[in-house]
């Protein structure tokens, strides 16, 4: 299978091309030769080597930033996923995208399905989600993988700020009324890889894609908030000296970006297409914490 990936620097890209690497012929370049603000590139560059698959893992991921910069966070992740789908049809490659639980209002009490209405409530959630809809409006065969508070070992992430935080100050305060799962890099990329293995194994790939394409959630079972995943993190963490962390309501650290106060996907979907179940939140964070010392943020 050949394999176009995007992102590969960013926290699911990058565990996706440890997956991904000796599965056929894998090109996943840097920005520096595929910027997603330039369609033309994209578009030339999945005509010239047709991929049988383009796995786009690059995304403007800056939520509060994104309000500053409207149109930046739409080229990125509504434009580019437009140019990717119209070229990946062309050539009759299939597309794997990753898109956010912020295409939510957070106003459900339930475990959002893949059919609810969305509702963004910041530009970051209405980019992702026009990207989306480009996707699913282009024709191309694609899979849309909607993850949520993805974390890791390396990158930008809430972990790596809050562990850093805590070396720094002596005591924290964290948002306790927004609630969604926290989802390791790591167990996104295994699950994708895992679908792909069954498309590739597939005796009639077409009518696979046409049978499994669409939406699907996938993120960690369970849930938290900012504040409970924090303390989690911590407690795991057992640093030298833990400062006291106090649970806020979001008007008490306001930012620019408005987030659902409730997010939490579910899983039901992903299990009865492919069999597969994603970790529970807790037992990723302890593998996670387990599998290395963070980079230096
Ligand atoms: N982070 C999260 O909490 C969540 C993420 N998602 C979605 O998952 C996907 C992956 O997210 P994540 O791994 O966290 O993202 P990261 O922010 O870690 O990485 C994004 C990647 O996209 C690349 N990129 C950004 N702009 C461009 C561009 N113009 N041209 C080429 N490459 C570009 C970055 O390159 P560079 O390194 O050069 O900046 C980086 O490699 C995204 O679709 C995101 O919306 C969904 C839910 C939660
Ligand atoms: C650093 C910090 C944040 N917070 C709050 C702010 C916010 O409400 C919440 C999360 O903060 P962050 O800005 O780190 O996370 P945020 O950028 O909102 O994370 C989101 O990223 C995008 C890409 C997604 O797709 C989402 O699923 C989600 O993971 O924690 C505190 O309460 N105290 C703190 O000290």
């Amino acid at each position: 299978m050949k394999i176009l990936l995007t992102g590969a620097g960013g926290q699911i890209g990058y565990e996706l091309l440890q997956c991904l690497q000796g599965r056929g012929e894998l090109l996943a370049p840097g920005r520096d030769r595929l910027d997603l603000e330039r369609p033309d590139q994209l578009r030339e560059l999945i005509r010239a080597w047709r991929p049988d698959v383009v796995v786009n893992a690059a995304a403007y991921t800056a939520v509060d930033q994104a309000e500053r910069e409207p149109d930046a966070a739409r080229r990125v992740n509504a434009a580019a996923p437009a140019a990717i789908g119209e070229a990946a049809r062309q050539v009759g490659a299939a597309v794997v995208h990753f898109s956010t639980d912020y295409v939510f209002d957070g106003r459900k009490l339930s475990p959002y399905e893949e059919d609810d209405p969305t509702g963004p409530l910041n530009v970051y959630g209405q980019s992702k989600r026009e990207g989306e809809q480009a996707l699913l409006a282009s024709g191309a065969r694609c899979l849309l993988l909607r993850t949520s508070w993805v974390y890791g070992l390396r990158g930008r992430n809430f972990l790596l700020t809050v562990l850093r935080l805590a070396r720094e100050r002596d005591s924290l305060r964290i948002v306790a009324d927004q609630y969604g799962a926290p989802t390791w890099s790591r167990s996104v990329a295994q699950c994708c890889a895992r679908v792909l293995a069954q498309a590739e194994r597939a005796s009639d790939r077409d009518e696979w894609w046409a049978l499994n394409g669409g939406i699907f959630h996938m993120s960690a079972q369970g849930r938290t908030s900012w504040y409970g995943f924090t303390r989690s993190a911590l407690e795991r963490m057992r640093l030298p000296r833990t400062p006291a962390v106090h649970p806020i309501a979001s008007h008490e650290y306001p930012t620019p970006a408005k987030r659902p106060a409730y997010s939490v996907l579910s899983g039901a979907r992903l299990e009865q297409h492919f069999g597969l179940r994603m970790p529970h939140w807790e037992q990723s964070l302890a593998d996670c914490l387990a599998s290395g010392a963070p980079d230096p943020v």
